[in-house]
């Protein structure tokens, strides 16, 4: 009964009921959770990664950044590791936006691998989105800028899935971004 397949299947309706409201800032306004479902997928398919408690954790990894979700009902529900791993990607919300970029930049190579390898996904998914189309309101000057602030993220957490990060670095190539 506790597979991981039932496991999966419990976190994805966790995150579809969390992020049930919300809506990606593409113009059509896609259903957030295509999100996590697409992070978690990057990481099965792409990575090469099996790693429930990972899966488990891309698939929750934006719920306390951007719902009512606490660390401490995921650790109820999802267990310890789950719930650390989520919390080293969450971004602490209570400083400014410039202070939470600053913050990942520094703080990419101290997280664990686990964390890693969801950031990797995290972003691989957001630069392909950004690629795909704009952002409602974002000019080329925004979509560019955050390329080359993914990249200095990213510059912290090589040397952790060499798939994913090769696909990052095509997408940085492809925009004159020196990694
Ligand atoms: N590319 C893209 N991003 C979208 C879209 N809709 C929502 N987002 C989210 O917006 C965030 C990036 O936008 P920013 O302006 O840099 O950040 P902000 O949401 O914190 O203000 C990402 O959050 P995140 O996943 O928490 O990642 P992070 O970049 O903040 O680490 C991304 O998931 C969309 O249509 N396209
Ligand atoms: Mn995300």
């Amino acid at each position: 009964m506790n597979s991981d397949a039932v496991l999966l299947l419990e976190t994805v309706n966790f995150a579809a009921e969390k992020h049930r409201n919300q809506r990606r800032k593409d113009p059509e306004a896609t259903p957030y959770i295509n999100h996590p479902i697409g992070v978690a997928r990057i990481i099965s398919h792409e990575g090469g990664v099996a790693d429930i408690e990972v899966l488990q954790a891309a698939l929750l990894h934006d719920t306390v950044e951007d719902t009512d979700t606490s660390f401490a009902e995921l650790e109820a529900k999802f267990g310890p590791i789950v719930a650390r791993i989520v919390q080293e990607v969450t971004d602490d919300k209570s400083l400014s936006k410039q202070e939470r970029k600053r913050q990942q930049v520094e703080h990419a190579a101290h997280c664990s691998r686990q964390a890693k390898v969801v950031k990797l996904a995290d972003k691989l998914y957001n630069l392909r989105d950004l690629n795909r189309c704009t952002p409602s309101g974002w000019t080329a000057e925004r979509v560019q800028e955050y390329f080359v602030w993914a990249s200095e993220v990213v510059k912290g957490l090589r040397g952790t899935n060499y798939a994913l990060e090769e696909r990052l670095e095509e997408l940085f190539r492809q925009r004159g971004v020196q990694l």
